[in-house]
């Protein structure tokens, strides 16, 4: 047989190898399943030019085969670009709506079940399959590329230039094989989009839309926070000043205030959103992070920035004008009780900045974002004298080539869980899903629990909840006490969201989504009655929070390193949280006695 002939049929076998080892994930509906495509279309020429991403557009047979209408809703904020894709979804035979955010796929989902159609709800925690639903949401990475529809709708496509998710809208935007495909987002994108679909050889048809309600910039800031009223939304960039602005609020008694923030279970933050939208409930105004910037429909009256700077997890830096826009542009929601939406900042200093970033036009993005596929990264690793991942995946980094309408994405969070584990005795296949699991490297109780969940499935190849991770479920007294359990909570939903992909290795997931219920129940059962306050802790106490803390990070980057965890700092991260014996309260007593919590305050 011929060299080349020979070459040609061991790749081969080596690219069904790797496909075949990414089954579709059990429970997924028939329109959903995850980043198993196959790369395919590219036959013998695959190792050459593995690294070449310079036509993303032919990694997707699926789309390519068909000449897809490509429907872009443009405009600003609150213009009903939403609205007007998905009543295209619910005419529609078939269909499937992705979104950047679980609390977005709900919504869709609990929207057109309401509206008779059946819709299943697919997120990389959730599944809830509808018997016979001809329609799903999803989150954008659920996205299928394999599975036709007659209509699908990616929200948010502005999010294709996000340095760390943009790909997942790059491949819905030009992988998801739908007759009809609308996009919806911000006008910025769509110069970028216009290539995208000409990359594809699509139709493009673009209708724009101005915003429902005037938004008005006040001209003077608050000053205090005595100038808060009823449906304002107080926006501050950390967890820590959410509720020291929540405290301070209701300190005068006049106020109730809801809060939302990243670190709330989606649950929770919409369950905080109906106490605030619901007349009556007595909760009156929020105080929130930009985690209110999308998903959460809100009958805000007026944004407060309290700050118009973040910390971008290096540094502070100011908000960019889309930022300042996204969330100024949740006030007056169309629908809502309010005619208009009204924006202000709370220091006067701000205020020219607020008044500029409103004023000017996004800047139009130039690329979009682009990763390759599990199966590239296979085939690479292999052809590498199999590299484990994390070289691989430096190694990929720097050898790609793409055109200039895409930048490689930024894959530092997967490469540092790649490191962490590297160590333990994984497939290359496992290796990949524990590095790319929503696990944040510099999220410490996450960090250590998926090293831990790794751990226990190389050496056990069984993780049972209960056995990885043992946590106090009880009432939280106090803002640390809360912070556990947001804490267990993320580790559950991590535990949940291997188990749809490894579910003969992680088979507690009944049991973890029992107790990530508790977790949440106990976590809105905290939320109106905790007094936060963080002067509360003594200069002492807040500089041992602090040094704990550093500990903690100084441990876990030492296991990036490789080198040994410190045991004496792991029996620190693990013992508070972890390693006390779960409550002998049977679990169905706590829930009722936080259910009672519940009613105390439940909406009328
Ligand atoms: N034609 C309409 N009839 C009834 N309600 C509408 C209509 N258009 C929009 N809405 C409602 O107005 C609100 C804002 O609309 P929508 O969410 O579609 O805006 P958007 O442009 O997608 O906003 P964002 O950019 O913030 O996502 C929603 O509650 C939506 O249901
Ligand atoms: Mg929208």
């Amino acid at each position: 047989m011929l060299p080349r002939l020979a070459e040609l049929r061991r790749l081969q076998s080596c690219v069904l190898r790797h496909v075949r080892s990414f089954a579709v994930f059990p429970g997924a509906s028939p329109l959903v399943e995850e980043a198993e495509e196959v790369n395919g279309g590219r036959g013998e020429d695959i190792t050459d030019h593995l690294t070449d991403l310079t036509t993303p557009a032919s990694w997707y047979p699926a789309a390519r085969m068909m000449r897809r209408k490509v429907v872009a809703h443009m405009g600003p904020t609150n213009s009903g670009k939403t609205h007007a894709a998905l009543q295209a979804l619910k005419a529609a035979e078939t269909g499937v709506y992705c979104g950047p955010l679980r609390l977005l796929a709900w919504e869709i989902s609990e929207k057109l079940n309401a509206d008779d159609v059946s819709c299943s709800l697919i997120t990389g925690q959730e599944r809830r399959v509808m018997e016979g639903a001809k329609h799903a949401a999803c989150t954008v990475e659920m996205a299928s590329v394999s599975r036709q529809v007659d209509v699908a709708v990616v929200d948010e496509i502005q999010m294709v230039a996000d340095p760390s998710r943009g790909h997942s809208f790059t491949r819905a935007i030009l992988g998801i094989p739908a007759r009809t495909l609308h996009v919806c987002g911000d006008p910025a994108a769509l110069p970028l989009l216009r290539q995208l679909v000409q990359d594809t050889g699509d139709t493009l048809e673009v209708l724009e839309y101005e915003r429902l309600l005037p938004l008005k910039a006040e001209k003077a800031a608050l000053g205090t926070l005595e100038g808060v009223r009823k449906g304002d939304c107080l926006v501050a960039f950390s967890r820590r000043e959410v509720h020291t602005t929540k405290r301070a609020l209701e300190s005068w008694g006049a106020l109730k205030c809801c809060v939302v923030y990243g670190a709330l279970p989606a649950e929770s933050r919409t369950q905080q959103a109906t106490l605030f939208n619901k007349p009556r409930t007595g909760f009156n105004v929020m105080s929130a992070s930009d985690a209110v910037g999308m998903g959460l429909n809100l009958n805000i009256r007026r944004i407060v920035f309290t700050s118009l700077e973040k910390f971008d997890g290096a540094s502070y830096r100011p908000l960019t004008a889309a930022e300042v826009k996204q969330i100024a542009g949740r006030a007056g929601r169309f629908g809502s009780s309010h005619s208009s939406g009204r924006v202000t900042c709370m220091h006067q200093e701000d205020m020219p900045y607020l008044h500029t970033a409103l004023a000017c036009a996004n800047p139009e993005l130039q690329q979009a974002c682009l990763f390759p596929s599990y199966q590239q990264l296979a085939i690479f690793a292999e052809q590498h004298n199999h590299l484990d991942l994390s070289d691989a995946l430096e190694l990929f980094a720097n050898r790609a080539t793409l055109s200039q309408h895409f930048f490689f994405s930024n894959y530092e969070p997967m490469h540092k869980l790649a490191l962490m584990l590297r160590h333990l005795a994984l497939s290359l296949r496992d290796h990949y899903i524990f590095s790319i699991s929503p696990a944040d490297p510099e999220d410490p109780p996450v960090a250590a629990a998926l090293l831990s969940f790794a751990s226990c499935y190389a050496s056990r190849g069984h993780v049972s909840v209960i056995e990885a991770q043992r946590w106090q479920l009880k009432p939280a007294r106090t803002e640390s006490e809360l912070e556990q359990l947001e804490a267990a909570y993320r580790i559950l939903d991590l535990y949940i969201w291997l188990s749809f992909r490894m579910e003969a290795a992680f088979t507690g997931r009944a049991e973890a989504e029992k107790q990530r219920k508790l977790v949440t129940a106990l976590i809105e059962e905290a939320l109106p009655r905790l007094a936060i306050n963080s002067k509360a802790l003594t200069a002492r106490q807040r500089r041992q929070e602090r040094m704990e803390l550093l500990d903690v990070s100084r441990a876990i980057e030492d296991h990036f390193n490789g080198s040994q965890w410190d045991r004496r700092i792991q029996q620190k991260l693990l013992a508070p949280v972890y390693q006390k014996p779960l409550p002998t309260v049977p679990i169905p007593k706590l829930l009722r006695r936080s259910r009672k919590h519940l009613r105390d305050w439940e909406l009328e």
